[in-house]
């Protein structure tokens, strides 16, 4: 099995990741699936870390039966989505999410069936600014990849390591994967979330008791929804449990979405565990919380409570 036509769904933050380290390797294809002004926008390249790539811009029609199709998507823009990723996927595609969360493949899958869907994250610090998208090669911990079951070294992971050798792209693929993805949503729920609605930088974690102790709650349900789901977290490798080193001064991506106006993920986070907890009868009143504050913030930001004065109808608490 040979990887010769790789293409990329969302060419923004996490895809720019891809784009950069595939565009060395001259003897494949690239490709990004984008269509409409999407498409004549990234038809005049991509810029990251300073540099133009130039990737080809295809329909999910001339996408169709790729080698590789790897997923960057945020979690909102997925339903509407799928439809290019079933135009995409063909017999022989595997498909990669390196979306966060613990459910996008099983989204994916629930489209396409599961047996084209290789589980994988990635761990990667990337922005976009006024010239377009930035990270850290050197820093970044990259792409994480495996079979959920034994053959591990299976024909597909030992293409995509032969494909990601010498790409600049760092990766390992491992046998704990739901380990490893359930890791990274501990660290994305328990650290992106809190700060997100306090509105300050991840030192909070460090400086406030209290603010460690709402991160703490959220990470008990979150613990006793793997456990009951039969994820033992122990398994992920060590530097799975811990982000990478930054100023107190971060802001994870859910705060980042805030600032921007933007709707979040949180769907993905706390949304994902109320749903999960309830099918298992575990309570997560910590994730309820969460979940309607930042949606409350979400409609704050859209306008929701921009009264307009003393001619609004009056209410009262009751
Ligand atoms: N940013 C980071 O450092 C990290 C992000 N993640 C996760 O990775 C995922 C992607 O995040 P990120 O890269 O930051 O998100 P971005 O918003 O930067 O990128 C998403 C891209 O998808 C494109 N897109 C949306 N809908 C479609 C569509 N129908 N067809 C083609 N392209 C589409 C968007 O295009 P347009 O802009 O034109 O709308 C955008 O370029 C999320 O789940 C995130 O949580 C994980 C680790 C780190
Ligand atoms: C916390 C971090 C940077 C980890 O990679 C991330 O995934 C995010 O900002 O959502």
């Amino acid at each position: 099995m040979k990887i010769e036509k790789v293409a990329v769904l969302g060419a923004g933050a996490v895809g720019s990741y891809v784009i950069w380290g595939l565009s060395q390797k001259k003897e494949i294809r690239l490709g990004v699936i984008a269509e409409g002004e999407r498409a004549e926008r990234l038809k005049k390249g991509c810029r990251i870390n300073g540099v133009t790539y130039n990737p080809e811009v295809w329909t999910p029609q001339e996408a169709q039966g790729v080698d590789l199709l790897v997923v960057c998507l945020k979690y909102g823009a997925l339903p509407e989505a799928m439809g290019s990723i079933r135009t995409a996927v063909g017999e022989n595609t595997t498909v990669m999410s390196l979306m966060n969360g613990v459910d996008s493949e099983e989204l994916i899958a629930a489209e396409i069936g599961a047996a084209p869907v290789l589980p994988s994250l990635i761990k990667v610090a990337s922005h976009q600014e006024e010239d377009g998208y930035h990270f850290d090669p050197e820093t970044t911990i990259g792409i994480i990849f495996g079979e959920g079951e034994a053959p591990y070294q299976s024909e597909r992971v030992q293409a995509i390591e032969e494909l990601l050798k010498d790409t600049g792209i760092h990766y390992r693929s491992t046998e704990q994967i739901q380990a490893e993805i359930w890791s990274k949503f501990r660290l994305n729920v328990c650290n992106n979330l809190p700060q997100a609605i306090l509105g300050a930088g991840v030192g909070c974690y460090r400086d406030s008791i209290h603010m460690k102790e709402i991160s703490n709650g959220l990470r008990r349900e979150l613990e006793a929804v793997a456990k009951a789901k039969g994820i033992d977290l122990k398994a992920a490798d060590d530097s799975s449990s811990r982000g990478s080193e930054v100023p107190p001064t971060a802001r994870y991506s859910t705060l980042q979405d805030l600032d921007a106006g933007r709707h979040t993920e949180i769907d993905m986070f706390s949304g994902a565990l109320m749903r999960m907890g309830k099918e298992l009868g575990i309570a997560v009143p910590y994730n309820e919380y969460t979940y309607h504050m930042i949606k409350a913030l979400e409609e704050k930001n859209d306008g929701k409570f921009d009264y307009g004065g003393k001619n609004e109808k009056a209410t009262c608490s009751k």
